[in-house]
């Protein structure tokens, strides 16, 4: 805003203030009396008396109200009839008016949902009862409620926009104010903004072809209405933070070009009561004038959650409405208004499953973290614009990034750049890739930490001896680096491969305890003394044997019993499920399975000593060794763990040293 524009504004003499005020009240009062119901006093029934006028095929209609109250319509038979009559003292309404029969309040709503739909199929209705969703507005309630906060509020608003002189000329203040249930979506036009297409976006096949399918449908909608189908209206994109659900959505558009709504499930969410649901109905009314249009919500659990979940302070009503509202345009535009609605979350499981059902998000399509080839593909993408050193290696960068997202290996690219930059180089090589990778994963790298030489020695010495019991063990997950270099408040690290394994037998979990042991048992060998510094393998360790005993029945001594309770268990938790003889027994066994391990990994470092001290010597050499390195000392591993060939590399593992 110009400096005119200020200075014109802070010359407005002050009663305009309070003439935006009573205009406010006007308006809020006369949406409140078009937009509400008022009071119809129909019959009060139960829910219990509903669930019998249901089985009896006497229902046509269920209004579900603000998720919490129901109002009945009889079929013109059962009102013709008259049946019922007992359950309601006055006569029934002429069926030429809408007026629900009955109406009554049921307390759960996915509850009642679940029992119409239970009766429905055990009585096997025909016509089935129809259901509907509306949100009305309680004209005293919320008006007198939302009334107090709404006009302190807009003082301090009015008082903050004069002062930040913020919104794009025009209305100044007050046309800010009237603005506030309009939807807040960024726009992005066909012709000038969505510029994103398929080819942005790296890996993701499958998500991909799911959503080509959906700018089909943007692209020609025709062919596949006339013959009789219907366009879907949502889809759900679930995944990780940072994979790429934005960009996907973002690309559907650019590929249909069509305009693109964007914004997330919290710019709904105000304090003022309805705003949200107004946005919703804003949102849609302007997707629907730009149609065909893709909307897209970000972050849709901010509105979304299922009720009753989390929530005790009882001031969700209004994300509720807001909900309610989104579930209603979705089921209010035709199959032919050519608005998708795509969502994006990162946790389907807390979602209101009102939202799943048919004809609204009723498309789910996962993205995943990528595996080693799609971060290859991700890394092309974003090394793109980087001036990159010639001999630089992208297998070995996606090799060495396993867990990261697309978001994080974004960042990563940036990062070495700047590091290189730093550094006054004229492009961007492995080495500062590797510090990008580092600096990610665990912080800044703390050169300064003070560290005793005998320590680094003994930490050096405890990882290799991780290294080298899992390299020598079949079962035991392969390494792909280990580093002694301090980092947060671990001393040293391994990250392991961790196997994909649905059914674990007794001899792998043996051999990963005894690679964890691996570390400790090093120091014994070497330095005929133990340290603190294994307090995150023992447990690990500790754990793992526990379940073998307790929850897997891998104990001869203990039995093939288990002491898991799926249920949740003893929520008193100070009676054990077994007698003092049988806890004893499981003590013995632990350590036992403990001991037995710690030993094994004493022998094998006892006769690989010459081994572990050449790899302790490269670690304190180089601080940072990977597979090669590991060869280069013993050889191929004579083990080959089976990989399967996509879905390699899950979050690695990472033992941490205090
Ligand atoms: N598959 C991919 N290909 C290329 N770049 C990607 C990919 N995934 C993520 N990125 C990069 O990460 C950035 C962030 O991704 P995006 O915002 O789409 O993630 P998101 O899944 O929507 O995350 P959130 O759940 O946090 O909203 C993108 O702008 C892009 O630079
Ligand atoms: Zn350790």
């Amino acid at each position: 805003m110009t400096k005119d524009n200020k200075n014109n504004k802070n010359k407005k003499p002050k009663f305009n203030m309070y003439w935006i005020y009573g205009g406010v009240i006007v308006i809020f009062l006369a949406m409140q009396v078009l937009g509400g119901s008022g009071f119809d006093e129909t019959n009060p029934t139960t829910p219990s008396q509903f669930m019998t006028f249901l089985q009896d095929g006497d229902i046509d209609k269920v209004e579900i109200v603000n998720r919490r109250e129901a109002k009945v319509y009889l079929t013109a038979e059962a009102e013709a009839k008259d049946v019922h009559k007992k359950s309601k003292p006055s006569s029934l309404l002429p069926s030429s008016t809408k007026a629900p029969n009955y109406r009554f309040e049921f307390g759960d709503l996915q509850n009642f949902e679940d029992d119409i739909a239970t009766v429905i199929k055990a009585e096997n209705l025909d016509p089935r009862p129809k259901v509907e969703y509306k949100t009305e507005q309680n004209l005293w309630g919320d008006f007198l409620i939302g009334l107090l906060p709404f006009v302190l509020l807009i003082g301090v608003w009015i008082f903050i926009m004069r002062r930040m002189s913020g919104g794009s000329g025009g209305g100044g203040a007050g046309g800010q104010l009237f603005n506030i249930g309009k939807s807040r979506a960024k726009l992005f036009d066909e012709n000038t903004d969505v510029k994103t297409s398929f080819k942005d976006v790296a890996g993701l096949e499958g998500a991909k072809e799911e959503v080509q399918e959906i700018v089909d449908f943007l692209k020609n909608p025709d062919k596949y209405t006339n013959l009789g189908g219907k366009i879907p209206k949502g889809a759900l994109l679930v995944g990780p933070p940072g994979t790429g659900k934005t960009l996907l959505a973002k690309a559907v558009a650019g590929e249909a070009q069509v305009p693109f709504f964007s914004l997330s499930g919290s710019d709904f969410v105000e304090m003022f009561v309805g705003v949200g649901a107004s946005r919703v109905r804003d949102l849609f009314k302007q997707a629907k004038e730009k149609s065909p249009a893709i909307i897209f919500i970000d972050e849709i659990d901010a509105i979304g959650r299922s009720r009753g979940k989390n929530n005790m302070s009882g001031s969700n009503d209004e994300r509720e409405n807001t909900l309610n509202q989104l579930l209603t345009e979705m089921d209010g535009f035709g199959t032919n208004s050519n608005v998708i609605v795509l969502a994006a979350t990162n946790r389907a499981d807390v979602l209101d499953k009102a939202l799943m059902r048919a004809g609204r998000f009723d498309r789910q399509i996962f993205v995943d973290l990528p595996d080693v080839r799609e971060r290859k593909e991700i890394f092309e993408v974003h090394l793109r614009p980087l001036k990159k050193a010639d001999d630089l290696d992208i297998d070995f960068l996606s090799k060495q990034t396993p867990g990261f997202s697309g978001a994080d290996i974004a960042n990563v690219c940036n990062e070495a750049a700047l590091i290189a930059a730093r550094n006054g180089k004229k492009a961007v090589d492995k080495q500062d890739f590797l510090d990008a990778v580092d600096r990610i994963v665990g912080g800044l790298e703390k050169k300064n930490k003070i560290i005793t030489p005998g320590e680094k020695k003994a930490v050096a010495f405890h990882e290799a001896g991780h290294a080298t019991v899992s390299w020598m063990l079949e079962h035991a997950a392969p390494l792909v680096k280990v580093t002694i270099v301090p980092r947060g408040r671990s001393l040293g690290a391994a990250w392991y491969l961790p196997e994909e394994r649905l059914i674990v037998r007794p001899e792998q979990m043996l051999d990963e305890m005894c690679a964890a042991l691996g570390g400790r048992a090093a120091e014994k060998v070497i330095f005929n003394q133990i340290s603190t510094g294994a307090l995150s393998d023992l447990e690990k360790v500790t754990k793992q044997a526990r379940a073998m005993v307790t929850i897997y029945g891998l104990s001869e001594k203990v039995g093939n019993l288990t002491y898991f309770d799926s249920s949740g268990g003893n929520e008193y938790g100070f009676t054990k499920p077994y007698s003092e003889k049988t806890a004893e027994l499981i003590d013995n066994e632990i350590s036992r399975i403990i001991e037995e391990q710690y030993q094994r990994a004493i022998n094998l470092l006892e006769e690989n000593k010459d081994k572990l001290t050449q790899l302790a010597e490269v670690l304190l050499e180089k601080e940072v060794i990977f597979k090669d390195n590991l060869e280069k000392i013993f050889g191929k591993r004579p083990y080959v763990i089976e990989l399967p060939i996509t879905e390699e590399i899950q979050k690695p593992i990472s033992d941490e040293e205090e």
